[in-house]
Protein backbone atom coordinates (compact mmCIF):
# COMPACT_ATOMS: atom_id res chain seq x y z
CA UNK A 1 0.00 0.00 0.00
CA UNK A 2 1.46 3.29 -0.58
CA UNK A 3 1.79 5.97 1.91
CA UNK A 4 1.08 9.28 1.61
CA UNK A 5 3.34 12.65 3.00
CA UNK A 6 2.53 16.02 3.96
CA UNK A 7 3.70 19.20 5.23
CA UNK A 8 2.34 21.44 6.87
CA UNK A 9 3.91 24.50 8.69
CA UNK A 10 4.65 24.11 12.35
CA UNK A 11 3.89 26.43 15.11
CA UNK A 12 4.41 26.91 18.72
CA UNK A 13 2.32 27.69 21.88
CA UNK A 14 3.67 28.78 24.64
CA UNK A 15 1.09 29.16 27.55
CA UNK A 16 -0.92 26.94 30.16
CA UNK A 17 -3.53 24.28 30.08
CA UNK A 18 -7.28 24.65 30.45
CA UNK A 19 -8.43 21.21 31.85
CA UNK A 20 -12.19 21.88 30.38
CA UNK A 21 -10.65 22.21 27.18
CA UNK A 22 -11.65 25.74 26.01
CA UNK A 23 -9.14 27.93 26.82
CA UNK A 24 -5.33 28.37 26.91
CA UNK A 25 -3.22 25.81 25.14
CA UNK A 26 -6.39 23.29 24.41
CA UNK A 27 -8.19 26.43 22.58
CA UNK A 28 -4.39 27.14 20.56
CA UNK A 29 -4.02 23.33 19.24
CA UNK A 30 -7.80 22.92 18.21
CA UNK A 31 -7.23 26.59 16.22
CA UNK A 32 -3.59 25.19 14.70
CA UNK A 33 -5.12 22.35 13.39
CA UNK A 34 -8.24 23.98 12.01
CA UNK A 35 -5.84 26.06 9.76
CA UNK A 36 -3.60 23.16 9.13
CA UNK A 37 -1.02 24.21 11.07
CA UNK A 38 0.98 21.82 13.13
CA UNK A 39 1.28 22.96 16.71
CA UNK A 40 4.13 22.49 19.43
CA UNK A 41 3.55 23.45 22.84
CA UNK A 42 5.60 24.52 25.48
CA UNK A 43 3.57 23.92 28.96
CA UNK A 44 4.22 26.81 31.63
CA UNK A 45 0.96 26.38 33.90
CA UNK A 46 -1.70 23.48 34.82
CA UNK A 47 -4.82 24.82 35.17
CA UNK A 48 -7.88 22.81 37.10
CA UNK A 49 -10.23 24.93 35.12
CA UNK A 50 -14.28 24.55 33.67
CA UNK A 51 -16.65 26.90 32.86
CA UNK A 52 -18.37 28.26 35.62
CA UNK A 53 -14.17 29.37 36.45
CA UNK A 54 -10.63 28.24 37.48
CA UNK A 55 -10.15 26.11 40.88
CA UNK A 56 -6.50 25.69 40.99
CA UNK A 57 -3.09 26.47 39.24
CA UNK A 58 0.22 24.69 39.20
CA UNK A 59 3.68 26.61 37.73
CA UNK A 60 5.85 24.13 36.21
CA UNK A 61 9.29 24.23 37.65
CA UNK A 62 11.53 26.50 35.31
CA UNK A 63 13.51 23.57 34.17
CA UNK A 64 11.36 21.51 32.64
CA UNK A 65 9.85 24.64 31.06
CA UNK A 66 13.70 25.63 29.53
CA UNK A 67 13.75 21.67 28.83
CA UNK A 68 10.45 22.27 26.32
CA UNK A 69 11.97 24.70 24.66
CA UNK A 70 15.24 23.54 24.25
CA UNK A 71 13.33 19.79 22.44
CA UNK A 72 11.66 21.84 20.19
CA UNK A 73 14.31 24.14 19.05
CA UNK A 74 16.72 20.95 18.64
CA UNK A 75 14.41 19.33 16.13
CA UNK A 76 11.30 21.69 15.29
CA UNK A 77 11.01 24.14 12.12
CA UNK A 78 8.46 26.87 14.09
CA UNK A 79 7.30 29.55 11.94
CA UNK A 80 5.78 31.01 14.76
CA UNK A 81 5.17 31.56 18.37
CA UNK A 82 2.91 32.74 20.55
CA UNK A 83 2.31 33.18 24.59
CA UNK A 84 -0.96 32.68 26.48
CA UNK A 85 -0.99 32.71 30.07
CA UNK A 86 2.67 33.01 32.07
CA UNK A 87 1.70 32.90 35.75
CA UNK A 88 4.36 34.71 37.58
CA UNK A 89 7.22 37.05 37.11
CA UNK A 90 9.89 34.28 37.42
CA UNK A 91 8.04 32.14 34.52
CA UNK A 92 7.87 35.21 32.47
CA UNK A 93 11.09 35.77 32.52
CA UNK A 94 12.07 31.72 31.65
CA UNK A 95 10.33 32.42 28.39
CA UNK A 96 11.19 36.06 27.58
CA UNK A 97 14.43 34.26 27.75
CA UNK A 98 13.60 31.25 25.73
CA UNK A 99 12.06 33.64 23.36
CA UNK A 100 15.15 36.10 22.80
CA UNK A 101 17.24 32.59 22.42
CA UNK A 102 15.90 30.73 19.86
CA UNK A 103 14.36 31.77 16.59
CA UNK A 104 11.03 30.44 16.83
CA UNK A 105 9.97 33.58 13.90
CA UNK A 106 6.74 36.04 14.51
CA UNK A 107 6.14 36.14 18.05
CA UNK A 108 2.43 37.23 19.01
CA UNK A 109 2.65 38.15 23.26
CA UNK A 110 -1.09 38.04 24.25
CA UNK A 111 -1.08 38.94 27.86
CA UNK A 112 -3.13 37.12 30.04
CA UNK A 113 -4.02 38.57 32.91
CA UNK A 114 -7.38 37.05 33.96
CA UNK A 115 -9.67 34.43 33.25
CA UNK A 116 -13.60 34.89 31.98
CA UNK A 117 -14.61 34.18 35.62
CA UNK A 118 -12.40 36.67 36.88
CA UNK A 119 -9.34 34.53 38.27
CA UNK A 120 -5.73 35.90 38.24
CA UNK A 121 -3.75 34.53 35.95
CA UNK A 122 -0.99 36.48 36.12
CA UNK A 123 0.50 38.14 39.19
CA UNK A 124 0.62 41.85 39.50
CA UNK A 125 4.78 41.92 40.02
CA UNK A 126 4.68 40.14 36.59
CA UNK A 127 3.61 42.56 34.73
CA UNK A 128 6.76 44.75 34.86
CA UNK A 129 8.38 41.68 33.45
CA UNK A 130 5.74 41.58 30.91
CA UNK A 131 6.48 45.36 30.07
CA UNK A 132 10.32 44.98 30.37
CA UNK A 133 11.08 41.70 29.00
CA UNK A 134 8.20 40.34 26.95
CA UNK A 135 6.73 43.23 24.95
CA UNK A 136 10.51 44.05 23.65
CA UNK A 137 10.17 40.98 21.81
CA UNK A 138 6.79 41.35 20.63
CA UNK A 139 6.20 41.27 16.53
CA UNK A 140 2.74 42.00 17.75
CA UNK A 141 1.28 41.87 21.15
CA UNK A 142 -3.02 41.35 21.58
CA UNK A 143 -4.51 43.15 24.93
CA UNK A 144 -7.88 43.01 25.90
CA UNK A 145 -8.98 46.23 27.44
CA UNK A 146 -8.00 45.77 31.02
CA UNK A 147 -4.40 44.57 29.68
CA UNK A 148 -4.24 47.19 27.44
CA UNK A 149 -5.12 49.92 30.77
CA UNK A 150 -2.40 47.41 33.18
CA UNK A 151 0.09 47.75 30.79
CA UNK A 152 0.26 51.49 30.01
CA UNK A 153 -1.44 52.87 33.13
CA UNK A 154 -3.63 54.30 30.68
CA UNK A 155 -7.96 54.45 31.67
CA UNK A 156 -9.10 53.56 28.29
CA UNK A 157 -12.31 55.56 28.34
CA UNK A 158 -12.51 57.07 24.95
CA UNK A 159 -11.00 56.15 21.02
CA UNK A 160 -8.08 59.02 21.79
CA UNK A 161 -7.10 57.23 25.15
CA UNK A 162 -7.16 54.05 23.15
CA UNK A 163 -4.82 55.44 20.05
CA UNK A 164 -2.44 56.80 23.33
CA UNK A 165 -2.32 53.31 25.09
CA UNK A 166 -1.36 51.59 21.43
CA UNK A 167 1.30 53.86 20.90
CA UNK A 168 3.05 53.62 24.74
CA UNK A 169 2.38 49.86 24.41
CA UNK A 170 4.94 50.79 20.91
CA UNK A 171 7.31 52.93 22.57
CA UNK A 172 7.91 49.66 25.42
CA UNK A 173 8.94 47.72 22.15
CA UNK A 174 5.85 45.61 20.85
CA UNK A 175 6.20 46.38 17.11
CA UNK A 176 2.65 45.73 16.31
CA UNK A 177 -0.33 46.55 18.52
CA UNK A 178 -4.08 44.39 18.54
CA UNK A 179 -6.35 46.21 21.42
CA UNK A 180 -9.07 44.04 21.73
CA UNK A 181 -12.81 45.02 22.60
CA UNK A 182 -14.85 41.79 23.57
CA UNK A 183 -14.85 43.84 26.91
CA UNK A 184 -16.11 47.23 25.65
CA UNK A 185 -19.64 47.88 26.67
CA UNK A 186 -22.12 47.93 23.80
CA UNK A 187 -23.37 45.82 20.56
CA UNK A 188 -20.72 46.82 18.38
CA UNK A 189 -17.07 45.58 19.16
CA UNK A 190 -14.11 47.25 17.97
CA UNK A 191 -10.63 46.03 17.66
CA UNK A 192 -7.98 48.62 16.94
CA UNK A 193 -4.62 48.12 15.10
CA UNK A 194 -1.47 50.17 15.30
CA UNK A 195 1.00 48.64 13.07
CA UNK A 196 4.68 49.03 13.05
CA UNK A 197 4.55 51.63 10.25
CA UNK A 198 2.24 53.84 12.29
CA UNK A 199 -0.85 52.83 9.91
CA UNK A 200 -3.98 52.45 11.49
CA UNK A 201 -7.37 50.72 11.06
CA UNK A 202 -9.68 48.92 13.08
CA UNK A 203 -12.10 45.87 13.12
CA UNK A 204 -15.68 46.17 14.14
CA UNK A 205 -17.86 43.15 14.69
CA UNK A 206 -21.65 43.02 16.16
CA UNK A 207 -21.83 40.96 19.68
CA UNK A 208 -22.77 37.64 19.39
CA UNK A 209 -25.56 37.03 22.43
CA UNK A 210 -23.55 34.10 23.76
CA UNK A 211 -22.19 33.37 26.87
CA UNK A 212 -20.28 30.67 25.17
CA UNK A 213 -16.89 32.76 24.54
CA UNK A 214 -14.18 30.86 26.71
CA UNK A 215 -11.01 31.33 24.98
CA UNK A 216 -11.89 33.87 22.46
CA UNK A 217 -8.43 35.98 22.96
CA UNK A 218 -6.51 32.76 22.84
CA UNK A 219 -7.97 31.36 19.65
CA UNK A 220 -7.79 34.78 18.13
CA UNK A 221 -3.95 34.95 19.33
CA UNK A 222 -3.40 31.12 17.72
CA UNK A 223 -5.13 31.99 14.74
CA UNK A 224 -3.34 34.94 13.81
CA UNK A 225 0.01 32.68 14.77
CA UNK A 226 -0.95 29.93 12.62
CA UNK A 227 -1.67 32.53 9.80
CA UNK A 228 1.38 33.95 9.86
CA UNK A 229 2.99 30.22 9.86
CA UNK A 230 1.36 29.61 6.77
CA UNK A 231 3.21 32.70 5.03
CA UNK A 232 0.48 35.10 5.35
CA UNK A 233 1.23 38.69 6.02
CA UNK A 234 -0.10 40.61 9.67
CA UNK A 235 -2.60 42.25 8.41
CA UNK A 236 -4.02 39.25 6.86
CA UNK A 237 -3.21 37.27 9.04
CA UNK A 238 -4.99 39.58 11.67
CA UNK A 239 -8.41 40.09 9.52
CA UNK A 240 -8.64 35.93 8.47
CA UNK A 241 -7.85 35.48 12.42
CA UNK A 242 -10.82 37.71 12.95
CA UNK A 243 -13.06 35.93 10.35
CA UNK A 244 -12.09 32.31 11.93
CA UNK A 245 -12.98 33.83 15.40
CA UNK A 246 -16.28 34.79 14.59
CA UNK A 247 -17.25 31.63 13.04
CA UNK A 248 -16.03 29.84 16.47
CA UNK A 249 -18.83 32.24 17.97
CA UNK A 250 -21.40 32.23 16.28
CA UNK A 251 -21.82 28.61 15.43
CA UNK A 252 -22.27 27.46 19.30
CA UNK A 253 -21.49 23.89 20.60
CA UNK A 254 -22.87 22.87 24.03
CA UNK A 255 -20.27 21.80 26.32
CA UNK A 256 -20.53 22.58 30.57
CA UNK A 257 -23.03 24.82 32.20
CA UNK A 258 -21.29 28.43 31.81
CA UNK A 259 -18.79 30.55 29.75
CA UNK A 260 -18.63 27.59 27.49
CA UNK A 261 -16.08 26.83 24.85
CA UNK A 262 -15.74 28.11 21.43
CA UNK A 263 -16.70 25.45 18.36
CA UNK A 264 -13.82 25.24 15.96
CA UNK A 265 -15.78 23.48 13.84
CA UNK A 266 -17.73 26.46 13.41
CA UNK A 267 -16.19 26.91 9.91
CA UNK A 268 -18.00 23.35 8.48
CA UNK A 269 -20.72 24.66 9.76
CA UNK A 270 -21.31 27.21 6.91
N1 LIG B 1 -19.92 37.95 22.30
C1 LIG B 1 -19.04 38.21 21.31
N2 LIG B 1 -19.48 38.34 20.04
C2 LIG B 1 -18.62 38.60 19.04
N3 LIG B 1 -17.30 38.77 19.21
C3 LIG B 1 -16.81 38.65 20.46
C4 LIG B 1 -17.64 38.36 21.57
N4 LIG B 1 -16.86 38.30 22.70
C5 LIG B 1 -15.61 38.53 22.29
N5 LIG B 1 -15.56 38.75 20.96
C6 LIG B 1 -14.39 39.06 20.16
O1 LIG B 1 -13.35 38.20 20.58
C7 LIG B 1 -12.11 38.91 20.56
C8 LIG B 1 -11.44 38.76 21.89
O2 LIG B 1 -12.17 39.51 22.78
P1 LIG B 1 -11.79 39.92 24.26
O3 LIG B 1 -11.56 41.39 24.30
O4 LIG B 1 -12.88 39.38 25.11
O5 LIG B 1 -10.43 39.13 24.50
P2 LIG B 1 -9.88 38.44 25.79
O6 LIG B 1 -10.39 39.13 27.00
O7 LIG B 1 -8.41 38.34 25.63
O8 LIG B 1 -10.50 37.01 25.71
P3 LIG B 1 -10.39 35.91 26.88
O9 LIG B 1 -11.51 36.20 27.80
O10 LIG B 1 -10.53 34.63 26.13
O11 LIG B 1 -9.07 36.07 27.56
C9 LIG B 1 -12.41 40.34 20.16
O12 LIG B 1 -12.09 40.53 18.81
C10 LIG B 1 -13.90 40.46 20.39
O13 LIG B 1 -14.49 41.37 19.46
C1 LIG C 1 -4.94 28.21 30.81
C2 LIG C 1 -5.69 29.43 30.43
N1 LIG C 1 -5.09 30.31 29.58
C3 LIG C 1 -5.75 31.42 29.21
C4 LIG C 1 -7.04 31.68 29.65
C5 LIG C 1 -7.76 32.95 29.24
O1 LIG C 1 -8.69 32.69 28.29
C6 LIG C 1 -7.62 30.73 30.52
N2 LIG C 1 -8.88 30.90 30.99
N3 LIG C 1 -6.93 29.63 30.87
Amino acid sequence: MSSNVQQFPQMLTVAGIDSSGGAGINADVATAFAHHVYPATVVVAVTAQNTYGVQGVQLLEPQIIEQQFASIADDLAIRAVKTGMLGDQQHVEIVAKALANYDFGPIIIDPVMVAKGGAKLLSNEAVTAVKTKLLPLATLVTPNLLEAQQLTGIEINTPDNLVTAAHILQSLGAKNVLIKGGHAIGNELTDYILLANQTEFTLVNSRVDTIRTHGTGDTYAAAIASNLALGYDLVSSIKQAKEYLYTTITNQIIVGHGHGPLNHWGRMCN
